[in-house]
């Protein structure tokens, strides 16, 4: 069994904070264990470390300094059987109120100057018998694509996901980020035709991350739009790569993209306020990011940083998962099919519990 597992029951039992994540298709596992509790934040992204930010940028994210964690990284080591239980219970309340919601949005939409808005929910699932590693180990072996993570910090809570949707990864200027939109149910093949939705509405992605990065750095490269897959789903993505200009840093990059419109909207802003306004529920750290910040041997001048939104993720109290979906509305979203799509993204988290 890796050191790691051993080490999330412990010190989730001393309530002391850690991050143990998998890059996608890696085998290595990272981790950083904290020695005690303090709660350390930042605004510059200059340190080294781990980042946990929440959707809203005004908000401070939390960071698991370098130096103050004990880093490790293991050769992933998955035994024992996959008993993995699809259980479905539809909380009809919150069913209405999401229709009602996506509803408001779509006339917002049609009426005013919004032109896309992502609407989320949160739903809760009782955990019986509940075992942290077990679950994180059915999240490792169930999504092989994906960033998958485990995050706790007893001052904030408890936080898993399996994530498709890389934000950043950056070496030194050298940086790339992907618009990831649309979405469809996986039915044995990667091969599916898309409605003309779906390609606006990721299109409208692949613009805005496009204008944002073009004020800030050169030789931008927009890949070929292609069909990815992400568990039980498929996702269209553009890979973008670019060079960060030298009169930028990271924090520049970052308040560039995020909140992209995959999680937010556009206009970016009344997107934004519509969502903080509207939605049932506060995101926290829902469609905020996540990942390595400024990490790279000391031996060389590389310095790498690794961001992921914060997807298909779910957070742990009490035995209760809240496990939070969402997606992209356009004025030609039906209230009932994006209902349906929130159901389908909750089947990632609800098949490990
Ligand atoms: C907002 C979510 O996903 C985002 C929205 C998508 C969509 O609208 O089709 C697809 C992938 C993600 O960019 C989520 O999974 O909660």
């Amino acid at each position: 069994m890796n050191i790691c597992f051993k080490k999330i029951k412990d010190s989730y039992s001393n309530k002391l904070p850690f991050v143990v994540y998998r890059k996608p298709k890696e085998t290595t596992i990272s981790s950083f264990f904290l020695k005690d509790d303090m709660l350390y934040t930042t605004s510059s992204f200059t340190e080294k470390g781990f980042v946990f930010a929440p959707f809203n940028a005004e908000e401070k994210a939390v960071l698991f300094p370098l130096e103050k964690s004990e880093y490790l990284e293991e050769e992933l080591f998955l035994g024992g059987e996959k008993t993995l239980k699809d259980y479905f219970k539809t909380n009809e309340t919150s069913k209405e109120d999401h229709i009602k919601l996506v509803e408001k949005a779509i006339d917002e939409i049609n009426n005013n100057e919004l032109q896309k808005v992502v609407i989320s929910r949160k739903e809760l699932v009782a955990i019986t018998d509940f075992n942290l590693v077990e679950i994180y180990q059915k999240l490792l072996d169930s999504y092989a694509n994906a960033f998958v993570y485990v995050w706790f910090h007893p001052k904030i809570g408890l936080w898993l996901g399996a994530t498709p949707e890389t934000l950043l990864e950056i070496e030194n200027t050298n940086f790339k980020t992907m618009s990831l939109a649309g979405t469809q149910v996986f039915k044995d093949t990667e091969d599916v035709i898309w409605k003309a939705k779906e390609l606006e509405e990721q299109q409208l992605v692949t613009s805005f991350i496009e204008n944002q990065l073009k004020m800030i750095s050169s030789h931008l490269e927009i890949d070929k739009t292609e069909t990815v897959r992400a568990g039980n789903l498929l996702h269209l993505k553009t890979k973008v790569k670019g060079v960060l200009d030298t009169s930028s840093n990271l924090k520049t990059l970052i308040r560039a993209l995020h909140p992209t419109p995959a999680v937010c909207g556009l206009p970016r802003e009344l997107a934004r306020s519509f969502i903080l306004e509207n939605e049932h529920y506060t995101r926290s750290f829902y469609t905020g990011f996540l990942g390595e910040l400024n990490l790279g041997l000391s031996s060389s001048k590389t310095v790498k940083s690794n961001l992921f939104v914060n997807l298909r993720c779910m957070q742990v109290e009490d035995n209760i998962a809240s496990i939070y979906i969402g997606g992209g509305i356009t004025k030609d979203s039906k209230a009932k099919k994006e209902w349906k799509e929130t159901v389908a993204k909750s089947k990632v988290m609800k098949l490990v519990l």
